[in-house]
């Protein structure tokens, strides 16, 4: 889906504003402070309920506001038009509207707006712990296959019950069902990820080929216990430590993407810039990788692009965004600062200030 109009009531320093954008690239110019990352940050919320940001929800809603409301008028690959309404008041009450009617699920809104964003934290993807991975990877299965939400949601919810049963070290019946509850839904969140991971995990190495030729990289996904073992022989193996330890210490919500660069962590062997060039391009190739399997395009959200990046790496970024065809919204203090395919003709600018946007 593409955004046609977006209208932001009370959210961070807006207290109404309005956008048109373009099909394809918009350009959000603004000084220190004008506004621009929270513009992006509120397209990120109707596809992801949160913000990117450090902080409760509360900090979002504009100071000694009750409520924020981000409203979308988009426009899927079908051709058919949908209205997102968005609202979270300080008490933590929200209202999801699409096309009309109120929905309990936030996942009905984020299947219509797949977004990707690309920031200066998002090396955290391959620098922070294992669980910025697995919502990595989650992303893909949930756009490629929306019923997952509700295999994952299930999981989770066995896993806190088994963990709180754990944890009091209570057993007996009530632990036997847990314990096949967790067992069945965890196979079946491995089995999703894994169908997901064997599909796209080419496609990814293929295209790294082109952003960083010189290192041959293989992500090896690791599912969460013994891969030659089922769930349950590995929650058997491991009992005693799982009974000792107090929680669930087998299972997806162990899972892992280990990715190396000739044979090497990308950590250890990847420069700062290169790091951020390699994190760039798996994001754009999942974007990529959505279109492919299902003719769904998402939205790059990219906030300050040029930190860290050299002139031949933002260009190869740039040019592979580009080449989506995908709707982006590209944020940077001035326009001159971005590569020259960012700036083209089609480009739709906006300029941000204390709180206002106004096309240019
Ligand atoms: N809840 C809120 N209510 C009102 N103003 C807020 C709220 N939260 C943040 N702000 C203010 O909104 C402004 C916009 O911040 P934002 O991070 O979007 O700016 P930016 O244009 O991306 O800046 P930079 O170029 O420095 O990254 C900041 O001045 C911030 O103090």
């Amino acid at each position: 889906m593409h955004i046609d109009a977006l209208t932001l009531t009370d959210f961070r320093n807006f207290e109404e504003a309005k956008l048109l954008p373009g099909r394809q690239i918009n350009l959000i110019v603004g000084h220190n402070g004008s506004g621009k990352t929270s513009l992006l940050e509120s397209i990120y919320c109707l596809g992801s309920g949160r913000s990117f940001r450090p902080g409760t929800h509360k900090q979002i809603i504009r100071h000694e506001q009750s409520s924020f409301t981000i409203f979308a008028r988009g426009t899927d690959e079908q051709g058919d038009k949908h209205a997102l309404g968005f609202q979270r008041d300080r008490e933590g009450l929200v209202k999801i509207r699409v096309d009309g009617e109120l929905v309990r699920r936030f996942g009905q809104m984020a299947q219509l707006v797949p977004v990707q964003l690309m920031t200066p934290e998002t090396v955290e993807l391959v620098l922070g712990g294992p669980r910025v991975r697995r919502q990595f990877l989650d992303w893909g299965v949930f756009h490629v296959e929306h019923r997952y939400i509700g295999e994952i949601t299930s999981f989770n919810h066995v896993l806190k019950q088994r963990n709180s049963l754990l944890k009091q070290r209570r057993v007996g019946q009530e632990g036997d069902y847990w314990d096949t509850k967790f067992a069945e839904l965890g196979e079946q969140v491995a089995a999703e990820r894994q169908k997901y991971w064997s599909g796209f995990e080419p496609v990814l190495l293929d295209r790294l080929k082109h952003f960083l030729p010189e290192y041959d990289f293989k992500i090896i996904l690791k599912q969460g216990w013994d891969g030659d073992l089922s769930l349950r022989d590995a929650m058997a193996k491991n009992k005693s430590a799982e009974d000792r330890y107090g929680h669930a210490i087998v299972g997806p919500h162990k899972a892992e993407l280990k990715m190396l660069a000739n044979g090497e962590d990308v950590k250890s062997i990847l420069s700062r810039g290169q790091l951020k060039l390699f994190v760039a391009a798996i994001k754009v190739v999942q974007g990529e990788y959505l279109f492919a399997k299902t003719g769904v395009q998402c939205i790059y959200l990219v906030d300050d692009i040029t930190a860290e990046l050299d002139a031949g790496s933002q260009q190869k970024f740039c040019e592979a965004l580009v080449a989506t065809k995908a709707q982006l919204f590209v944020s940077a203090i001035n326009k001159g600062e971005l590569p020259e395919i960012i700036r083209s003709a089609d480009t739709r600018m906006f300029h941000v200030e204390h709180g206002t946007v106004k096309e240019l």
